[in-house]
């Protein structure tokens, strides 16, 4: 029996990739945005806001997807409304089964109104701890990564933001935005500071451009991880009997065991791929890529880690063994300390998973 999204909620499941400012409750944007005068939503039916966010962000573009958090963005810019929203993140993702979540913002997006980045930091993690001890089922932990946004200046400050901040919470940096034209290498210095403070980063990468930014993100700034990186199938090819022959890049990554973060439905809404069964998952999965599966924006997508997975099982015909994978997977690839990573697998997905496979 293939598993079913009610079985899958069921399951521990753990999350690399989710923006903060991407997965807000529709009516809390209504409502902060009412409590902090912002007067510029498109609308302030939560059900019309809701579709809103998922037809605006389904353009085929990356920057055209952007856009749209601006409206999340700009109802986050007081300390509330970031307790609030991260604390409901954190609840969001214990009841759809995620035990351990990294979720990411750019601190230098909400200080419009005065806060400081510190501050910004600090009310995320109160957030998120507030969130965690509320939320029932397998309980979850919830990690942060700061980003810097690739297009700005600010990544040497926010990687020492992060780096001040590594013992109470957060657990890694990253750069997204737009990636065209603003390749890695722009954030050289950051990357280099933190490589020397020994500390985690992962790299918005080959998403909306090829192989020279997965190639940069990796053997210039030496990033830990890959958000995305699908386009490294561009390094793969496939011949008629199946087989496959990798590229150098392609083989590195491999080899190494860098991970990849991915996206599915969020990949189909910015035209990194056309469609779930054609997604380069199942090739990179099949290859034995360390493959992890996320949600990146879980309102822009209308999405859950259950949701990914369970669309993954109706195009790939994947089982129980094949979740599990995955979820060991992100565990393994976690910005956590070796011991606690392997407690998680040892001590709550693999006997999550055994008992949603043995369960008549
Ligand atoms: O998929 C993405 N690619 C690049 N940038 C992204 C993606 N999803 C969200 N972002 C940006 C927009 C957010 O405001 C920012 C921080 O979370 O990160
Ligand atoms: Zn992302």
């Amino acid at each position: 029996m293939s598993p079913s999204l009610d079985d899958i909620r069921r399951a521990p499941k753990v999350l690399l990739h989710d923006h903060l400012d991407g997965g807000l409750r529709a009516e809390t944007i209504v409502e902060l945005a009412r409590e902090t005068g912002y007067d510029r939503l498109p609308t302030v039916d939560p059900d019309n806001l809701r579709l809103w966010f998922q037809e605006a962000a389904d353009s085929g573009s990356l920057e055209r997807y952007l856009e749209t958090f601006e409206h999340t963005v700009g109802v986050m810019q007081t300390r509330e409304s970031l307790v609030r929203v991260a604390a409901e993140c954190a609840q969001d993702l214990a009841a759809d089964g995620v035990v351990y979540a990294e979720v990411r913002y750019a601190p230098e997006q909400h200080t419009t109104m005065g806060l400081s980045l510190d501050q910004v930091v600090e009310a995320v993690l109160e957030g998120f701890k507030l969130g965690s001890e509320q939320a029932g089922g397998h309980g979850i932990r919830v990690g942060t990564l700061l980003t810097a946004m690739r297009h700005k200046a600010r990544s040497m400050e926010i990687a020492e933001l992060a780096v001040r901040y590594r013992d109470v919470g957060v657990v890694g940096f990253d750069i997204a935005g737009a990636e065209a034209g603003y390749p890695p290498t722009r954030h050289l210095d950051a990357f280099e500071y933190l490589q020397r403070e020994n500390a985690h980063f992962t790299i918005h990468a080959g998403e909306a451009f090829g192989l020279p930014s997965i190639w940069q993100a990796i053997q210039w700034c030496g990033a830990d991880r890959l958000g995305h990186g699908v386009r490294i199938i561009d390094d793969i090819s496939v011949a008629g009997d199946g087989s496959a022959k990798l590229g150098r890049l392609a083989a590195y990554v491999r080899d190494k065991r860098i991970p990849l973060e991915m996206c599915p439905t969020s990949n189909l809404q910015t035209g990194a791929a056309d469609s779930i069964a054609d997604h380069p998952i199942g090739l990179l999965r099949r290859l034995h890529f360390r493959v992890t599966v996320n949600t990146d924006n879980r309102l822009m997508s209308s999405t859950s880690v259950s949701l990914e997975f369970a669309k993954l099982v109706e195009a790939f015909g994947y089982g129980w063994d094949d979740l599990q994978w995955f979820t060991v997977n992100a565990m393994k690839s976690a910005f956590l300390p070796f011991d606690e990573r392997l407690a998680l697998i040892n001590g709550v997905i693999k006997p999550g998973f055994a008992q949603r496979k043995w369960q008549p």
